[in-house]
């Protein structure tokens, strides 16, 4: 058995884990790296590039289908979604570089290609290779959680582990789960020319605001999609290219693929947590506010220890760690502030509280302000204006926002640092946006805070009024 003592043993080399790895090392820690899979972890391998790869395919044939209000006559494009999935694996390989063994080699991290399991308190073994670490970092991730539905184990069907590698394109997919997964992956196969169906249990994209994603909802149902919601799938049947879907109240689906994507569990199995004393519970490991599990010397980061399972969510409690492992500094991870989008088109976005959360946290105190995107000049120069912003305002400070519309991932960032950084909604209102942008909409949401302030205030007008008596 060979032994390493290092200061920070990682086991998991996605979001969370190389960042933690890149960032320790090239501040002066001894770093060890475990993966026991593929370098990159889920959203470089089977996650956000794949599934943003294969949507800019469907947006490119959708555009071919579209052009006839730019004078652009329409044809129907011949897909070949083998090599759509070529796109696909070319965009992986192109950044796989930097995740991989030989980059974080490179910059003198030591990696170890197996999988690691706790053997102590302070040690963990991969293959026959035992570390002692003064600090451990659980990033180990999720994989797609597949319920026991009756006939499920009997009948063929993908996950996001394998459907960016099937090749033959699903004459009719169905997906059950509506939520991100569900709905990408949906309009992407639509729009590469499958029919498809979203079996639905609760309401699609559930998690974000009901009146915004109502907008993407029809948008999505306008180019073909079909979406059953209140759909409980309840029974399975059939084999490839015959799939059917029964959901609790009888109705029955019909397709001939089907995708399960109905949530994420967490990747504990094979790290025996139990040796180093580290609590689990049904969502993954158990952290404090510092991602501290119940061993001291472990932390926890990204899928496996939150609900909140984004790229940018580990990346974020990468930097919440190094501050603790690295430095001793009290570190605390924050929610409040976290965005996330849905790259559909329009895409879908939020951060902090959805106005039905901030008028429970906030009561009469809250203030929403609305803006669509009709009455945003490059929206109507690209064809583009279904989509409305709304901000949720208390004593003067954003608390959240939220955007259906295109670019809605880009436009969040401008609320994601208010409200990461407190700042008042006059921030924004002060900003000059370049005419004619789609960010201007979010300087008009600000704006319209100030609206009736100004504009239809009694006091306001006497005050101007007055002033224009006496002015020269
Ligand atoms: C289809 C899909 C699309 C997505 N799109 C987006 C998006 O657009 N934007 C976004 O922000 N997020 C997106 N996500 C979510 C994102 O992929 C995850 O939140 C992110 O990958 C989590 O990072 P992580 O480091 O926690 O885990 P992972 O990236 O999953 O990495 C965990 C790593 O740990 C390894 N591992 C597990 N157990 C062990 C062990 N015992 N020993 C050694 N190694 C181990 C695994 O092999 C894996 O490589 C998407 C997810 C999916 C499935
Ligand atoms: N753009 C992005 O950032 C992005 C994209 C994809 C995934 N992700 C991440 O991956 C996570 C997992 O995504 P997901 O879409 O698998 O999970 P999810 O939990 O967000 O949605 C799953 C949906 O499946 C439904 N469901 C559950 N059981 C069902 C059943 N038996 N029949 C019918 N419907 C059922 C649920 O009601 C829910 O709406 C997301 O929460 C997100 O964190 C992010």
């Amino acid at each position: 058995m060979n032994r390493i003592k290092t200061d920070i043993c990682i086991i998991g080399a996605g979001s969370g884990g190389l960042s933690i790895a890149s960032g320790a090392v090239q501040m002066g820690a001894d770093v060890v790296l475990i993966e026991g899979h593929k370098m990159g972890g889920d959203c470089l391998n089977y996650g956000c590039v794949p599934s943003k790869a294969l949507i800019a395919a469907g947006k490119a044939a959708h555009a071919m289908e579209t052009g006839a209000p730019y004078g652009v006559s329409p044809i129907t494009p011949k897909v070949d979604y083998g090599a759509a999935k070529d796109h696909v694996a070319k965009v992986i390989g192109t950044i796989a570089p930097h995740d991989s063994v030989e980059r974080f080699e490179g910059l003198g991290v030591k990696v170890i290609s197996e999988y690691g399991q706790f053997i102590s308190p302070t040690e963990v073994q991969a293959g026959d290779t035992v570390i002692t670490a003064r600090r451990f970092v659980v990033a180990t991730g999720s994989s797609p959680f597949v319920p026991p539905i009756p006939g499920l184990d009997s009948v063929p069907y993908e996950t996001n582990e394998t459907i960016f590698e099937l090749r033959e394109k699903p004459k009719h997919l169905l997906v059950i789960g509506g939520g991100p997964i569900g709905m990408e992956m949906a309009q992407a196969h639509r729009r590469l020319g499958s029919e498809v169906t979203v079996i639905e249990g609760m309401k699609a994209l559930g998690k974000d605001d009901p009146e915004l994603a109502e907008i993407v909802l029809e948008n999505l149902r306008a180019e073909g999609i079909e979406i059953a919601e209140d759909a409980m799938a309840a029974e399975i049947r059939g084999k490839v290219g015959a799939i059917e879907v029964e959901v609790k109240d009888g109705r029955v689906f019909k397709g001939s693929h089907l995708l399960m994507a109905v949530g994420r569990k967490p990747n504990l199995e094979k790290l025996k947590l139990d040796a180093a004393g580290v609590e689990t519970h049904r969502g993954g490991v158990k952290v404090d506010d510092s991602l501290r599990t119940t061993n001291r010397r472990v932390y926890a980061v990204g899928d496996v220890a939150s609900p909140l399972q984004f790229t940018h969510v580990a990346g974020y409690h990468a930097g919440v760690v190094i501050k603790s492992m690295l430095f001793g500094l009290p570190s605390k991870v924050r929610v409040d502030h976290i965005p996330w989008a849905t790259y559909t088109e329009p895409e879908l976005a939020q951060v902090g509280l959805t106005e039905a959360q901030a008028r429970e946290t906030h009561g009469d105190l809250l203030e929403v302000t609305r803006i669509e995107f009709s009455g945003n000049d490059r929206a109507i120069a690209e064809g583009k204006t279904q989509g409305l912003i709304k901000v949720m305002i208390v004593k003067g400070r954003p608390v959240g926002a939220s955007i259906a519309g295109p670019q809605a991932g880009e436009l969040i960032g401008v609320w994601a640092l208010v409200i990461a950084n407190k700042l008042k909604i006059g921030a924004v209102a002060n900003m000059v946006a370049p005419y004619p942008t789609l960010g201007e909409v979010n300087k008009r949401a600000a704006g319209a805070y100030y609206t009736p302030r100004l504009f239809d205030n009694p006091k306001v007008k006497r005050i101007v009024r007055f002033v224009q008596r006496w002015l020269p």
